[in-house]
């Protein structure tokens, strides 16, 4: 249930076309020296001028490509009109008219130039209002302009530009590095390959004939993993490698539950039809000999049959909810997954900024005892003044005690040699220094295993000790004192190392023989709104799970402070050592997962749905975003990194918890507004193929003129529109809601040939006691309006589980179409065109008959609903 790589599905195989697809003026740029592309882009380092880059925006277009833009009024009508249901349509209208039959040929006319009308001015608004909500939360880019940095919107970036990228950005383009940092990126939506690539201003040698290796080259399409870089901006927007390659490669995007869900329906009914139709055909052929008559009829039915309003239904719902929840500052990216949003049984959440404030303190800085060190802090503050990376929380906090910035002078008396960048796997990161004296110090700090399994000494009251189990037992007490008062903690260590080169030459093997110094404790209160946000996720029966990289004791304190019940924890090197088989069993009764790394949230979230569940997930970090890939619904937040907002289908523009519980609501209520009208028509059109097959059986005319099922169709497409804007009962949206195709055919098996009663029961009140034996057009009249009254009737009661009218109204532009619509049907039966349609008045004792009918039909249906829910289920 995957969805959405936007172009991993396009991987390896490429690389061999590759040199085709790149244009020869990118590589070019990488041979070429820092000056000399700066002078072909002609660009200066202190970026374009705002003036010059109006020009170039003109020039060369948008940074978007084909696949983003979206589609022109032109296109949304062509993409309507390729609606197999309207090629059903429009055949049929062809082949009436080919046979002469012009009414029927006008009325088909008047549905598909009605129904493409309808759709495409209700899908032209929904598609305005996604562009709208997606606006609100596009990525931007840092660019150098005039001299100075700004964020703009990826969109106006133009060749020629300067921008710099950190961890955690998308490379807004295609780009040639002037100078890097450390700089690893992830090209996996290019080349499949998940591990990340270090990136640096080398020019190539003549060696390497893939071009997505050459160091000195950023492709669009792929995220900085960490470290930081200037690049300048060769191609973009269709011009890239990424707007090529999708251009060129239809994109296989693999389907949700939902598309899923909706194909499965569509193919049900149109195999429906396939099997129906050709049946009505023979018997009515067989049985009164007119073929062509039968023809026409059977033809008729078909249309009838057709579900032509279900996409409409489906959009428009879709695009209510996404509306709504704009409302609540909640942006849909992706408007199928409101719908996955509703049929989530599982979210998982990291913790740090979604169940906590994240806006941590830096409350102590303690030594293995436990006592106040002012070197812990002096050297904490040392790394991360140096550390350039990915701006994060921890940094931030311990960067707020600037009073040290003049005691410590950490520009002055330390001048910096190299960093050892921060990834989720280590879970730590150093700085080397070299003070005053010349001697270069390594400070590491990070996760307090990893840097414990890094460090053979410790530092205690100034004495360097060698690592004695007795230090290590005292300092894992002091942390877990600490977490266990919900502190997180970081551990410090360092190493001196004379004589070591004064160049950026150390990679992570120093980090080894480290003297632990101490920790430095901070403070992330859990969020206020949390625990009633999670008391709602409850209610709705949606069970909450964390997914953290931090250890299990702080996770735990929090989740009691948020009143989550911990039912067993799961730590990463456990999972590690699991089978994917050990790991599905394991995952249901685990609600905290601890010391994570990235890849393993990932399978945790797999393991989920391979035990049959919708997995949401909720994340904000790089270290989120295949989590947030691999799972069926993934939220973030605005702060968010690019790749994690980049990776989400929800964005919620304020951080907090309580619209998640409305939003799962909208999604189950516009699934409810969906799975209506799907039981409805289905139903409906099930039970009429009934009455008509056996009709057509013993009647010696057609048992309705062709051109009256037709116009029956049209009323009753009309009755449907306003299904979008109908209320769902609120006990309803306390279930997650997924696709059970097998429930909703046993609904139709079951609830369909209930109508089929009262049309049997009509025929013989129309045959017997208005003796229409001799009178078709009686009989036709009959049936016509009985068929409209008990179709509209059927939507009061399907839509609801409760009593309908009593216990449930359905909203009132609902009604107002249904009263509209029976009110047509019996005006068209003594209007000026009852002619045409071939309709006659009926006599006042069939409307006495009839109100008693439908009163029992609405029993009956209810009775019989009651029953089904009981026993199967809604
Ligand atoms: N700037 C940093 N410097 C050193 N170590 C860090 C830094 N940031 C995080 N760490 C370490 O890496 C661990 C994992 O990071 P982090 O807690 O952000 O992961 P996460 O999975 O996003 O967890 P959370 O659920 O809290 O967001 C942290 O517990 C901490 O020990
Ligand atoms: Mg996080």
């Amino acid at each position: 249930m995957s969805k959405k790589s936007t172009g991993s599905s396009h991987s390896n195989n490429q690389s061999s076309e590759s040199a085709r697809t790149f244009s020869a003026e990118l590589l070019e740029m990488a041979n070429l020296e820092t000056e000399s592309v700066l002078g072909h882009l002609e660009t200066r380092l202190a970026g374009l001028s705002t003036s010059d880059a109006d020009l170039r925006l003109k020039r060369y277009g948008v940074n978007e490509f084909a696949k983003e833009k979206r589609l022109s009024v032109l296109m949304h009508l062509v993409n309507n009109l390729k609606n197999p249901l309207v090629i059903l349509l429009a055949a049929l209208a062809l082949l009436s008219y080919l046979t002469g039959d012009l009414r029927a040929t006008l009325v088909i006319s008047v549905m598909i130039v009605l129904g493409i009308i309808l759709r495409f001015f209700q899908e032209l608004r929904a598609d305005n209002a996604a562009a709208a909500l997606k606006a609100m939360v596009s990525n931007k880019a840092t660019v150098v302009r005039d001299g100075k940095e700004e964020e703009i919107p990826l969109k106006l970036l133009v060749p020629g530009d300067i921008i710099s990228i950190a961890a955690g950005d998308m490379i807004p383009a295609d780009v040639r590095i002037l100078s890097a940092k450390d700089l690893f990126l992830n090209q996996s939506a290019l080349t499949g390959e998940a591990m990340p690539v270090e990136k640096s201003s080398d020019i190539a040698g003549d060696e390497l004939d893939n071009p997505l290796e050459i160091p000195n080259l950023c492709f669009l399409g792929s995220n900085v993993v960490s470290g930081t870089g200037i690049a300048a901006v060769i191609h973009t927007g269709g011009k890239t490698y990424f707007g090529a390659l999708s251009a060129s490669i239809v994109e296989k995007r693999e389907l949700t539950s939902f598309d899923k869900g909706i194909n499965g329906i569509t193919w049900m009914m149109i195999r429906f039809i396939a099997v129906m139709v050709p049946i009505v055909f023979l018997v009515n052929g067989f049985s009164k000999h007119n073929w062509m008559e039968a023809f026409l009829f059977a033809m008729a039915v078909a249309v009838g049959l057709t579900p032509e309003m279900l996409p409409m239904i489906v959009s428009v719902n879709l695009s209510k909810g996404a509306m709504m929840m704009s409302r609540k500052k909640v942006i849909v990216k992706r408007l199928n997954s409101i719908q996955n949003l509703g049929a989530m049984d599982v979210l998982c959440t990291d913790k740090t900024g979604t169940l906590t404030e994240g806006e941590i303190v830096l409350e102590k800085h303690l030594d293995v005892h436990g006592e106040t060190s002012a070197k812990v802090l002096h050297y904490g503050y040392l790394n991360s003044y140096h550390h350039t990376g990915l701006r994060n929380i921890t940094d931030e906090a311990i960067l707020k005690h600037g009073d040290l910035e003049e005691t410590l002078q950490a520009n002055v008396k330390y001048h910096k040699i190299d960093e050892i960048p921060f990834d989720f796997t280590r879970k730590r990161m150093s700085v080397i220094v070299e003070d005053e004296t010349g001697m270069n110090t390594l400070i590491c700090k990070g996760a307090v295993e990893q840097i414990m399994s890094c460090c053979s000494r410790v530092e205690i009251d100034g004495n360097i000790l060698p690592m004695l189990p007795e230090y290590k037992d005292s300092a894992t007490e002091t942390v877990s004192g600490l977490n266990a008062q919900g502190f997180r903690a970081i551990a410090l260590s360092y190493k001196e190392m004379p004589g070591a080169p004064d160049e950026p030459v150390y990679e992570i093997g120093d980090e080894s023989e480290l003297i632990l110094l101490g920790f430095l404790t901070f403070f992330d209160p859990p969020k206020k709104s949390a625990p009633e946000a999670l008391k709602q996720l409850e209610t709705l029966s949606v069970d909450v799970k964390i997914l953290t990289g931090d250890n299990e004791v702080v996770s735990t304190y929090i989740c009691k402070e948020v009143g989550l019940s911990s039912g067993g924890i799961l730590l990463g090197p456990q999972i590690e050592a699991m089978s994917e088989d050990e790991l599905a069993k394991a995952v249901n009764n685990t609600s905290i997962f601890a010391r994570l790394s990235p890849n393993q949230k990932e399978l945790i979230i797999h393991a989920l749905q391979k035990n049959g569940h919708v997995v949401g997930f909720m994340g904000d970090g790089i270290n989120d975003a295949p989590a947030l890939k691999a799972s069926d619904v993934s939220v973030s937040v605005d702060s968010a990194v690019d790749i994690a907002k980049e990776s989400s289908d929800i964005i919620l523009l304020d951080n907090n918890l309580l619209v998640l519980a409305q939003g799962v609501m909208e999604g189950r209520r516009v699934f409810g507004n969906i799975i209506k009208y799907i039981k409805m028509a289905a139903s409906s059109n099930f039970g009429n193929m009934f009455s008509v097959v056996g009709a057509s059986a013993f009647l010696p005319f057609l048992p309705m003129l062709p051109i009256q099922v037709l116009t029956n169709n049209l009323l009753y497409d009309f009755s449907q529109t306003t299904i979008p804007s109908d209320e769902v009962d609120s006990d309803w949206l306390k279930k997650p809601r997924q696709w059970k195709i097998r429930g909703i055919e046993k609904f139709i098996l079951i609830i369909g040939p209930i109508s089929s009663i009262f049309d049997y029961l009509t025929f013989f009140i129309m045959l017997n006691i208005f003796n229409c034996w001799n009178n078709p057009a009686l009989f036709h009249t009959g049936w016509f309006v009985e068929s409209i009254f008990t179709q509209t009737m059927i939507i009061h009661v399907i839509r609801t589980n409760k009593i309908p009218f009593i216990q449930s109204r359905a909203s009132w532009p609902l009604i107002i179409s249904s009263v509209a619509i029976v009110s047509a049907a019996v005006f068209l039966t003594i209007s000026p065109l009852a002619k045409t349609l071939g309709f006659v008045p009926l006599p006042s004792f069939y409307w006495f008959l009839l109100a008693v009918m439908m009163v029992c039909y609405v029993v009956l249906t209810q009775l019989v609903k009651t029953w089904f829910i009981r026993k199967f289920g809604d």
